[in-house]
């Protein structure tokens, strides 16, 4: 068992997001069974009383794992030592919006974080950013962030590339772990591509055991505006499936990726498929040494790169948006 804590800064840990993830990260989901954890928790002044009643919970559940919570208000003291920063606090949408309405209201957070995280996050930090809109504000931090190499920011779309899993498998009367391969690309939003067009279903080639019809009409709707529906069934934003996410992302960046299928991240693009470098876009990605690698040499179709590049346009959309509004 390694001994010395692993700092782990969650934001907006008052939140629904967080009070679903905390309790998880503290019993050793987020980084395994024998790594302890020092939480540090990140608030704006009002939910700091909130947060203070989470951390009561926390000590109450008497976790082996969980070797310390503090609670800040300022953000350079929440991610001093982080080595792994959880940048969820942000305002959600609510009915009707997309999550491109909440640019501005939630760009302007994510500017002074990535400074914090530069002044004295751990050299190893890596950040994943939950808040919306995800890849756009990860954007923003990173760029905040000079002297953090730039592939330590990411974004979340580890929750639609595990809403597309359940959706093919649920579709072709598998177990969803008999899916492999499937790709997120482009943004955390609408117009997200959910490809199936490499992915494997028991061992076949999944356009042979769904049809094109399905693909399109059902299934790409449903993975892009699933945020959506949950708000409308829940009247709040997804909340323990987004935690689950959280995990799944961090604890396979950490410990790695197995074999040779892969899942969905956004990162920093090197330029890889025609993804204009420096936008943090998702990509088909295995993990590796502690780092995302794109997955090279999956052969793009049309259909598939007319949905790539309109998702890319709109983060290119994004990008010039908060060039504008000054947050970049
Ligand atoms: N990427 C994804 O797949 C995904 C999935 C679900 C939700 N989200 C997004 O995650 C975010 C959080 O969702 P939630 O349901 O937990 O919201 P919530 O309103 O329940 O909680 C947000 C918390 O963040 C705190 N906060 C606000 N500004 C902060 C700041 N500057 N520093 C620290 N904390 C701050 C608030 O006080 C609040 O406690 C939203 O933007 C939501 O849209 C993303
Ligand atoms: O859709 C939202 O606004 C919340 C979140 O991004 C989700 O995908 O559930």
């Amino acid at each position: 068992m390694t001994t010395t804590p692993v700092n782990v800064t969650v934001t907006g840990a008052a939140g629904q997001i967080g009070y679903a993830l905390l309790f998880r990260i503290a019993s050793g989901q987020l980084l395994g069974p024998d790594t302890p954890v020092s939480l540090r928790l990140l608030e704006i002044p009002q939910g700091v009383k909130a947060a203070e009643g989470t951390a009561m919970e926390l000590d109450d559940c008497a976790f082996p794992l969980l070797a310390g919570i503090d609670i800040f208000d300022d953000a350079r003291q929440g991610f001093d030592g982080a080595n792994v920063a959880l940048l969820v606090g942000a305002r959600p949408r609510s009915k009707g919006m997309e999550r491109g309405d909440l640019l501005e209201a939630n760009g302007g957070i994510f500017g002074p974080q990535g400074e914090a995280i530069n002044a004295g996050a751990a050299d190893d930090v890596k950040v994943l950013v939950v808040g919306n809109p995800a890849n756009t504000n990860a954007l923003i931090a990173q760029r905040h962030a000079p002297d953090v190499p730039a592939e330590r920011f990411t974004a979340m779309t580890r929750l639609d590339h595990n809403r597309a899993l359940h959706q093919l498998a649920t579709k072709a009367g598998v177990a969803v772990n008999e899916v492999e391969r499937l790709t997120i690309w482009g943004n955390h939003s609408a117009t997200q591509y959910p490809d199936i067009f490499h992915a494997r279903v028991g061992g076949r080639a999944a356009t042979d055991v769904v049809d094109e019809a399905w693909l399109e009409s059902e299934f790409i709707p449903t993975v892009a505006k699933r945020g959506a529906a949950i708000i409308e069934a829940r009247g709040l934003s997804s909340a323990a499936s987004a935690a689950n996410a959280a995990i799944d992302h961090v604890h396979d960046w950490v410990t790695g990726t197995q074999g040779e299928g892969w899942t969905s991240a956004a990162i920093v693009s090197d330029g890889s498929y025609g993804v204009p470098e420096g936008l943090i876009s998702s990509f088909p990605v295995r993990a590796r040494d502690g780092r995302w690698e794109i997955v090279q040499g999956l052969e793009v179709n049309d259909f598939s790169r007319a949905k790539i590049d309109a998702s890319v346009a709109e983060l290119v959309e994004e990008r010039d948006a908060v060039q504008q509004l000054g947050l970049v």
